[in-house]
Parts: C-alpha cells; sequence; structure tokens
C-alpha cells in the first residue's frame, strides 16, 4: 500500500475490524452480529440516518409483504404487539431500537466513492469525501435497491407535467383528481396504482411483459410462508404448481384483466431472474372494476400525454416511474471482478457473500431481508474466526 501522503495524514483512518458500506437493515444486521461475536468494525452511510431506503425513499402506505417473521434481523425481532404486516413506521422504529440495542453508530453523510484491493498490502482502502479508511476487510451493504432505475422513453424529456420515480412518490394525495401514467407493474407499480386510486386520481398502468400476481394470503396464512413451508416437502416445480392453481382459484384468470403469466413459475423466475411476484394488496381488484386501468407499451411521451404501441393515445396530467431499482457498487467498487458490471455477486445464492481478499456482502440474494439475515450471520462468522486467529497470533508475539 502507498503510504498516505503527508498532508492527507490527518484523514487517513487505520480500521481495526471490517469496514461496513451501508447502514440499511443488512449493514445493521452485520453490525450486530459482529458485535456478537466481540468484532468491532466501521459502519459508513452516505445519508444522515439509518435505513435510508425506508426512511427517504418510500412510499407513505408501504407495509412489509412478508409476516414479520420473515423480516426480522438476527439476535432481535419485532415487537410482540407489532401486527403480522408492520406498516413503514413500524419497520422504521423497529430499525431504531435494533441500532441502539446492539450501539451501532454509523458514521453519516459518508458516500463511499472508491474502495480498493492494495494487493501490495492485503489492504482495502475505502475512500469517501473526506477521508480514506483502512482495513483488512470490506463488506459492501449498499443493496440492491441503492439507485432507481429510469429507462429511456422516447419523448420523456418532452412531458410537461411532473415525472416522479416511486422512490420519491410519497401519497396520492399530491395526484388527486389526476390522470396518471404508472409505468411498471410489480409491486410498487400496483401499490402506487392503488394508492392513487384511493385519493381519487385515476392510474393508467403499463403492463409491457408477463407478471405473476399471487394473494398475499391463502385462507389467512401468508401465501409466501406457505410456499416456504411446502418447498421444504416438495420439489420446487410442483410447489409453484400448486400456488399457481390456488392463484388462479383465489384471485381469477389475471390474463383476461391484461396481466399475462409468465411460462415459468413464480418461485422458479424469482430464483432464476430475481423478479418478484407480486403480492396483491387490493390492486387487483381495483382493476377488475376499471378504476386502475391497464395499457400495453408506451411507444412514446408526447407534451401532455402517452402514445401507446395499440394505437391509443392518452392525456396524462402526471408519470410516476415504477420501474425498479439497480445495485450502485460498480460506481465505487474499484477492479474487483466479485461483482458483474449489474453490481451484484457474480457467484449465486447461497454463495455469494464471501469473495477473495476480504470482500464480503451482505443483502444480494435477492431474497429480501431474510436472505440479509442469513447472509449476516454467515460473514460475521466467517471474520471473527480471522479476528480470533489474528488476536491470538498478537498476543503470542507480545
Ligand atoms: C418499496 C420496497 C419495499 C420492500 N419491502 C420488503 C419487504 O417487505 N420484505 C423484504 O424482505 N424486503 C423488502 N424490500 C427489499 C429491501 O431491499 C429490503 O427490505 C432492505 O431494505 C434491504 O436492506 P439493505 O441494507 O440490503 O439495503 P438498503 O435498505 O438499500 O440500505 C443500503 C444503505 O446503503 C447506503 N449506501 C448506498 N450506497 C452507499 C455508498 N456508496 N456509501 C455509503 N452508503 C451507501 C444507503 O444510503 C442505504 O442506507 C423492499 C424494497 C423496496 C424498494
Ligand atoms: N410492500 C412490499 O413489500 C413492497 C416490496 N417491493 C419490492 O421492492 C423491489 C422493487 O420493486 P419495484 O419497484 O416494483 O421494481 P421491479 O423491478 O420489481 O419492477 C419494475 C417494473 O417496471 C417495469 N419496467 C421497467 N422498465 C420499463 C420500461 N421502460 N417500460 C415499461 N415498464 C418498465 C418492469 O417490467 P418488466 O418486467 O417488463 O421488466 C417491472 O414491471 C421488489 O423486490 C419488490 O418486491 C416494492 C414495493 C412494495
Ligand atoms: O418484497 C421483496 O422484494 C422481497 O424481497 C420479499 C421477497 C423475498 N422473496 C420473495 C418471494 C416472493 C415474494 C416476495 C419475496
Amino acid at each position: 500500500m502507498g503510504s498516505c501522503k503527508e498532508e492527507q495524514l490527518s484523514k487517513c483512518i487505520w480500521v481495526q475490524g471490517p469496514i461496513l458500506v451501508g447502514a440499511g437493515p443488512s449493514g445493521l444486521a452485520a453490525s450486530a452480529c459482529l458485535s456478537c461475536q466481540g468484532v468491532p468494525c466501521l459502519v459508513l452511510e452516505k445519508a444522515d440516518c439509518i435505513a435510508s431506503l425506508w426512511q427517504q425513499r418510500t412510499y407513505d402506505r408501504l407495509k412489509l409483504h412478508l409476516p414479520k417473521q420473515f423480516c426480522q434481523l438476527p439476535f432481535l425481532g419485532f415487537p410482540e404487539d407489532f401486527p403480522k404486516y408492520p406498516t413503514k413506521d413500524q419497520f422504521i422504529s423497529y430499525m431504531e431500537s435494533y441500532a441502539s440495542h446492539f450501539s451501532i453508530k454509523p458514521r453519516f453523510n459518508q458516500a463511499v466513492r472508491a474502495a480498493e484491493f492494495d494487493s501490495g498490502s492485503g489492504f482495502w482502502r475505502v475512500r469517501t469525501q473526506d477521508s480514506e479508511y483502512i482495513s483488512r476487510w470490506v463488506i459492501v451493504a449498499t443493496g440492491e435497491n441503492a439507485e432507481p432505475v429510469v429507462p429511456e422513453i422516447l419523448g420523456l424529456d418532452r412531458f410537461n407535467g411532473p415525472v416522479v420515480h416511486t422512490s420519491g412518490y410519497k401519497s396520492g394525495c399530491e395526484f388527486r383528481n389526476q390522470k396518471v401514467l404508472v409505468v411498471g407493474c410489480g409491486n410498487s407499480g400496483m401499490e402506487v396504482s392503488l394508492d392513487l386510486c384511493r385519493h381519487n386520481a385515476v392510474p393508467h398502468m403499463v403492463v409491457r411483459n408477463t407478471v405473476h400476481v399471487l394473494p398475499r394470503e391463502i385462507l389467512g396464512f401468508s401465501t409466501f410462508g406457505i410456499a416456504m413451508t411446502l418447498l421444504k416437502l416438495l420439489p420446487l416445480k410442483l410447489v409453484d404448481k400448486i400456488l399457481l392453481i390456488v392463484a388462479s382459484f383465489t384471485l381469477g384468470n389475471t390474463d383476461k384483466l391484461g396481466l399475462r403469466r409468465p411460462k415459468t413459475g413464480p418461485i422458479e423466475l424469482k430464483n432464476a431472474t430475481g423478479k418478484t411476484p407480486v403480492l396483491d394488496v387490493g390492486a387487483l381488484s381495483q382493476i377488475r372494476s376499471g378504476k386502475i386501468k391497464v395499457m400495453e407499451s408506451v411507444k412514446e411521451i408526447t407534451r401532455n400525454g402517452a402514445r401507446f404501441m395499440d394505437g391509443q393515445e392518452k392525456e396524462f396530467d402526471s408519470i410516476v416511474l415504477a420501474t425498479g431499482y439497480k445495485s450502485n457498487v460498480p460506481t465505487w467498487l474499484k477492479s474487483c471482478e466479485f461483482f458483474t458490471k449489474d453490481g451484484m455477486p457474480r457467484t449465486p445464492f447461497p454463495d455469494g457473500w464471501k469473495g477473495e481478499n476480504g470482500i464480503y456482502t451482505i443483502g444480494f440474494t435477492r431474497r429480501g431481508l431474510l436472505g440479509t439475515a442469513s447472509d449476516a450471520v454467515k460473514v460475521a462468522q466467517d471474520i471473527a474466526d480471522q479476528w480470533r486467529i489474528m488476536k491470538q497470533g498478537t498476543q503470542e508475539f507480545f
């Protein structure tokens, strides 16, 4: 490692344990697991708060889609009195208590701009806007949803009205009585459309592709929970078949509503591509009643509306892009083969948590908070084993 330049010495900081990038649920879970193993760490967070995705970039009506037992972090569960599907505010309050229980104190306003392994010294150099941090280990916990995906849609720049990505959408009250084009029909597109309906707006949701919609619950049991149980007993393809039979029973034929199903089943598709099935919390009935209009692909955006592939042309007051998110790892992690150009670990689940030279990832499993919890335990154990050997070595040396 080339030593820090003289004038920068005061900002060159040696970190004993690992450097954790990101103080979302994954960073907090990792920090807690390390602390339980007696390993200190430094958490760098670019925002001014923990769980910034949840605090700053989600809409008001958001609730967890999966029951709380599938969304809890290691060693400290949700409070007993929280409902089965906690609200966004409850989730944030859980994150706050989690951080304070494990005395996690991230360094806020520290956006990691570059991280590079120095093969000469065997250390990682992690640079933020004002400091350089140096450690044997770096843990990437910046999330699969770090940046909004804003697609290039012909004419979007000439649209006269507001255009907002779901990460900037708070509530339909700002869109009352408006005609709104919602581009995308994942969980965000469906829920924003539902929220717009509840505020007397008229959402037109663009569905350009196939999509799996499943009921959130079947006979009072979470569909996700049922799927997890069945997967322990039956082959994946059979579980998918069962889910689809039940879905068609409870939701009817969604193809008729313009929501064509993919040929691959919902769990197989999730595992293969990461595409999350929509868990319906009410949008479907609004589609059925015509309050949410389903539209085909957009051909182009005009000054005051959109032209669609099927030839229709409509006026809109606003556009909401529910077009998903992407990782930001390629923007700051330098010369590291461990990540693809999309910023996801190259090694597929369940082995993507550990790379070479002391790099680790948490929360890139495409398996939500359940994946985060399992990664955090494995990463902390692995680093703690090295930590102990290192400490023993130091004691013997002295
Ligand atoms: C609307 C929405 C709802 C969801 N609901 C669920 C759900 O119900 N259940 C579920 O299991 N999953 C859900 N998810 C998935 C979601 O990814 C997880 O809930 C969770 O937030 C992932 O945690 P994370 O810490 O990996 O990433 P994030 O929550 O995205 O946290 C990453 C942190 O890293 C910080 N960061 C990013 N780049 C840098 C940088 N360069 N330097 C420093 N800090 C940086 C960010 O500011 C952020 O605070 C949802 C996702 C979305 C978008
Ligand atoms: N309550 C909860 O738990 C919630 C959870 N989430 C989670 O957050 C994550 C992100 O979800 P979400 O924001 O919905 O993103 P997704 O990536 O799941 O969905 C993006 C949608 O946008 C469409 N799209 C992208 N580009 C275009 C384009 N150019 N033209 C038309 N359509 C386009 C995609 O279509 P295509 O398939 O054709 O690419 C897809 O329908 C998911 O894991 C989701 O489950 C989100 C909301 C609520
Ligand atoms: O809401 C999300 O994106 C999640 O990641 C939760 C989740 C993880 N695995 C799933 C499978 C089906 C539906 C939701 C999820």
